[in-house]
C-alpha cells in the first residue's frame, strides 16, 4: 500500500505538488504531466474510492482533501455531528493510491474567520437542495474556489477536479463556476457508487438504523422506474414516481423532480408524454435522522 504524503498548510501543499509535478515531468520529458484534484469531507467510503480510481487513472499526481467546511452547514448540529475519521480516511486514500492529502485545520483555511467575501452560487444555487440549506452552495462554492487556488499547480501542468454525480447540484454549479469565471481547470463528474441493495453511498448513512435504510431504498426504486420508463419510451408520470415515495412509512420526501441537467431548471411535461432529450431527475428525502439526496440521468 501506498502511504500518501499528508500535509496540513497552504504552504506545504504547494511545495509537495511542485516537487511531485516536477518528479513526474522529468520521468516523461515528452509531455507536460497531470495533476488531479479530488475535494472531500472525509469519511470516506466507496464512493470516494471510485472518485479517486477515476482520478488516479488519468493523472500523474493526485491530491485529496479532507476538509469539514463549516460555511456549507446551515445548520449547527449537523456540523457538529459530521463523521471526522481521519486515520481511516488515510488508509482509503492510500489503498487507492493517492499521493498527496491536504487535511487543512479550520484556522488554514479561515484565518481571518468566516469570509466576508464569497462565491454567490446565483439563483442556480437557491433551488432544491439550496432551497433546503440556505446559503450552503455559496459555502460550497467559496471553498472549492479556495481549494483550487490552493491546490493548482504552479509549474507547467494540467489540472484537473473530480465530483461525485450523486451530489448532481454540486457539480453542475462547480462547472458553472469554472466557466463563468475562468478558472483553469478541468471538472469530471464520476457516476454515483450504490451499496448492494441501491442505495447510494453517503457518509451519513451510518445514521440510519435497518428499519429506516430499508425504507430508505424507495429512493432508488422510484429513480429505476422513471429510468425504464424513459428507456422504453413511454410517459415518465413523475406524480406516479413521487406518490411511491410519499406513501412510504418513515420517509418524507423535500421535493422530487425532472430537471435540465445543466440549468437544473424543471422540465414541462414530465407527467403524460414520453422525454425528449436528456434529463436529471433528483430528490432529497428525510428518514430518520438524516437527509438523503439521490438522482439519475434519463434516459
Ligand atoms: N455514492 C457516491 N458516488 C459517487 N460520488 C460520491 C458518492 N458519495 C459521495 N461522492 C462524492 O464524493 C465527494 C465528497 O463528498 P462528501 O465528502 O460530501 O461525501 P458524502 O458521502 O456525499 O457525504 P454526505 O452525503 O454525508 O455529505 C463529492 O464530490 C461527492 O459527490
Ligand atoms: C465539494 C466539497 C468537498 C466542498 O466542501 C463538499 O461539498 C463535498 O464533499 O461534496
Ligand atoms: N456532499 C455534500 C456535502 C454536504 O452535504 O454538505
Amino acid at each position: 500500500m501506498n502511504t500518501p504524503r499528508l500535509v496540513t498548510t497552504a504552504a506545504e501543499l504547494r511545495s509537495a505538488t511542485e516537487e511531485l509535478l516536477e518528479k513526474a515531468a522529468a520521468a516523461n520529458s515528452s509531455r507536460i504531466p497531470s495533476l488531479a484534484l479530488v475535494p472531500t469531507m472525509g469519511a470516506l467510503h466507496e464512493g470516494h474510492a471510485s472518485l479517486m480510481g477515476a482520478a488516479r487513472a488519468d493523472n500523474d499526481v493526485v491530491t485529496a482533501s479532507v476538509f469539514v467546511n463549516p460555511l456549507q452547514f446551515d445548520d449547527p448540529a449537523d456540523l457538529q455531528r459530521y463523521p471526522r475519521t481521519l486515520d481511516a480516511d488515510l488508509e482509503l486514500l492510500g489503498r487507492a493510491g493517492v499521493d498527496l492529502v491536504f487535511a487543512p485545520s479550520e484556522a488554514e483555511m479561515y484565518p481571518g474567520g468566516a469570509p466576508r467575501v464569497r462565491v454567490s452560487a446565483g439563483t442556480m444555487g437557491t433551488r432544491w437542495e439550496g432551497a433546503v440549506r440556505p446559503g450552503h452552495f455559496d459555502g460550497v462554492l467559496t471553498v472549492v474556489a479556495k481549494l483550487f487556488h490552493l491546490a493548482a499547480p504552479r509549474v507547467p501542468a494540467r489540472f484537473r477536479a473530480y465530483f461525485g454525480q450523486k451530489d448532481a447540484q454540486q457539480v453542475a454549479l462547480i462547472r458553472r463556476m469554472v466557466s463563468d469565471l475562468n478558472f483553469d481547470v478541468e471538472v469530471t463528474g464520476v457516476p454515483i457508487v450504490r451499496a448492494a441493495d441501491g442505495l447510494a453511498e453517503s457518509s451519513r448513512n451510518r445514521f440510519l438504523d435497518a428499519g429506516q435504510r430499508q425504507a430508505a431504498l424507495v429512493l432508488s426504486r422510484a429513480l429505476n422506474l422513471l429510468k425504464e420508463r424513459a428507456a422504453a419510451g413511454r410517459p415518465l408520470d413523475l406524480p406516479d414516481a413521487v406518490e411511491l415515495v410519499s406513501s412510504q412509512p418513515g420517509v418524507e420526501l423535500d421535493y422530487f423532480e425532472v430537471v435540465d441537467p445543466q440549468t437544473l431548471e424543471p422540465l414541462a411535461g414530465t407527467a403524460g408524454e414520453p422525454l425528449a432529450g436528456t434529463a436529471l431527475a433528483l430528490l432529497a428525502a428525510r428518514v430518520g435522522p438524516v437527509r438523503l439526496i439521490d438522482n439519475t440521468l434519463l434516459p
